[in-house]
C-alpha cells in the first residue's frame, strides 16, 4: 500500500481527476481546470523533488491527467500506473522534457504536454544578464563592496570583457537561441556566429537587417555567419551561450577538448540543461584560466555543483530561474493545465506551438486545443484547424 501523500483538493465534485506535482504560480490554472469539471489535487508536500514512489501515490488508482515538474523522473514505471489509472495525459511545466522518456509514453498512449513560447524571452533575458555579470564580473564587484573592501577608484579595479563589437556565439539557434541573439546583438551590437542542426533564416535576416540599418546611420554594421561546425564557434567567439535541447547529441557537448578550443577570455552560459556542459571538465578549466568566465544557470547534478565550483570567482551561478518571472511562470502553468485538460476533453492539438499566445490572454476564453504536445504524432492526435 502506497504511502499517504499531501493533497489540497479543489472542486472535489469534478468528473475528471487531474494531479498537479506542485503548486504552480497564478491561479487561472486552477480556474481553467475546476471551471471544466475536473477535481484538481495538488500535492502540498515541502520536500523539493519528489521520488517515483511519491507520484505513484498520487496517481493512485483514478487519474485522468498530471501536470508534472522537470525535477521528476517521468518513465515506464509512472506511465504505466498513470494509464492503469485510467490517465491519457501528462504535461510538463517546462518547455525541456529531457526528463520524459517520450517512448515510454507512447507505449501507454499518454500524450506528452509541455509549455513553448512563454518563456522565451524571459530565458533569453537571463542568459544575456548572466553574460553582462560573467563579462563585467558584476558579482564577484558586489562581494567585494559588502565585504568593505572597497577604499576608492583604481584602474585595474574588476577590469572585465567589453561587448560591444565583439563576436556573440549561439549554440542552438531555436526560440531562446535566437531571442538570446537579437538581444545580444542590438543591444551591445556584436556580431553573430551560430551553430545549429537548421539554418535560423529570421535570425540571418534580422541581423542583416540591423547592420543595414547602423550602416545608414554612420555606424559599422553587425555582420552573421552559420557555422559548419560547433568548433568554429567555439575558436570563434567571445561570448558562447548553449540552448540546444539535451539529448544524446548535445550530452557533454562542452567537454576539455573543446573548452580547450575557447579564447582563454571567453564568456561561457549556459541556461540550457546542466549536462550539456562536462561540469568537472569546466571546474578545471576555470581554475587553470582566471581570465575565462561562465554564467551558469544550471548544473550537471542539480540540485548540487561539482566540487569546487562554488569556490571559483570566475563563475557566476543561480539556481535555475531563467523563466522565472511571474507572467511567465503563470503562462506556463496554464499552458500545462490546458494540454492536460485538452487531451482529456478530446480537443486537437493546436498547429503552431511557437505561437501560443491566444491561450495566454487572461480574458478570453483559451481556443479548445491542447497548446503543445510534443509526441502528436506518434499518438495520431488530430491537428488543430484554427
Ligand atoms: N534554464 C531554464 O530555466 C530554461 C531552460 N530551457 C532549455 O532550453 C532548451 C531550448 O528551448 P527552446 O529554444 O524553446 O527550444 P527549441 O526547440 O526552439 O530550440 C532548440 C534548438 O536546439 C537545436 N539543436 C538540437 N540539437 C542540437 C545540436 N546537437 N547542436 C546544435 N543545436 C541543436 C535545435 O535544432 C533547435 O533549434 C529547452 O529544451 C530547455 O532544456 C528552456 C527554458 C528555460
Ligand atoms: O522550461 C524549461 O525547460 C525550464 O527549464 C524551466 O523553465
Amino acid at each position: 500500500m502506497a504511502k499517504p501523500i499531501s493533497i489540497e483538493v479543489w472542486n472535489p465534485s469534478g468528473k475528471y481527476r487531474v494531479v498537479s506535482t506542485k503548486s504552480m504560480p497564478g491561479t487561472r490554472w486552477i480556474r481553467l481546470l475546476t471551471d471544466n469539471d475536473c477535481r484538481l489535487e495538488i500535492c502540498t508536500e515541502t520536500k523539493t523533488i519528489l521520488s517515483v514512489d511519491d507520484i505513484l501515490a498520487l496517481i493512485g488508482d483514478h487519474c485522468h491527467g498530471v501536470i508534472g515538474q522537470l525535477t521528476e523522473d517521468w518513465g515506464e514505471v509512472l506511465f504505466s500506473a498513470l494509464k492503469r489509472a485510467g490517465g491519457t495525459a501528462f504535461s510538463n511545466m517546462a518547455v525541456g522534457y529531457n526528463n520524459v522518456d517520450v517512448d515510454a509514453a507512447n507505449r501507454n498512449g499518454i500524450a506528452i504536454g509541455n509549455t513553448p513560447g512563454v518563456l522565451t524571452e524571459t530565458t533569453a533575458e537571463l542568459a544575456a544578464s548572466l553574460s553582462v555579470a560573467a563579462a563585467r564580473r558584476i558579482v564577484e564587484a558586489d562581494q567585494f563592496m559588502r565585504a568593505g573592501l572597497y577604499d576608492g577608484w583604481l584602474p585595474h579595479l574588476f577590469v572585465g570583457n567589453l561587448l560591444k563589437g565583439q563576436t556573440v556565439g549561439v549554440i542552438g539557434a531555436g526560440r531562446i537561441g535566437s531571442a538570446y541573439a537579437r538581444m545580444m546583438i542590438e543591444g551591445f551590437k556584436m556580431n553573430l556566429i551560430y551553430f545549429d542542426l537548421y539554418q535560423s533564416t529570421r535570425l540571418e535576416k534580422f541581423v542583416t537587417a540591423y547592420g543595414q540599418f547602423l550602416k545608414a546611420n554612420g555606424e559599422p554594421p553587425v555582420t552573421w555567419k552559420r557555422a559548419s561546425s560547433m568548433e568554429e564557434v567555439l575558436r570563434e567567439a567571445d561570448v558562447i551561450s548553449l540552448h540546444p535541447v539535451l539529448d544524446k547529441t548535445t550530452y557533454h557537448l562542452i567537454n576539455p577538448e573543446r573548452l580547450a578550443m575557447m579564447k582563454k577570455e571567453a564568456v561561457l552560459v549556459n541556461a540550457s540543461r546542466g549536462p550539456v556542459i562536462d561540469e568537472v571538465a569546466l571546474v578545471e578549466h576555470l581554475k587553470a584560466n582566471p581570465m575565462f568566465r561562465v554564467g551558469l544557470d544550471v548544473f550537471e547534478d542539480e540540485p548540487y555543483m561539482k566540487p569546487g565550483l562554488a569556490e571559483m570567482k570566475n563563475a557566476v551561478v543561480v539556481p535555475h530561474i531563467a523563466s522565472a518571472s511571474k507572467w511567465t511562470r503563470e503562462g506556463m502553468a496554464t499552458l500545462a493545465a490546458l494540454n492536460v485538460l485538452g487531451k482529456i476533453k478530446g480537443y486537437p492539438v493546436w498547429g503552431n506551438p511557437n505561437a501560443v499566445e491566444p491561450f495566454l490572454d487572461e480574458n478570453a476564453t483559451p481556443p479548445p486545443a491542447c497548446p503543445s504536445i510534443v509526441n502528436s504524432k506518434q499518438l495520431g492526435l488530430p491537428s488543430s484547424k484554427l
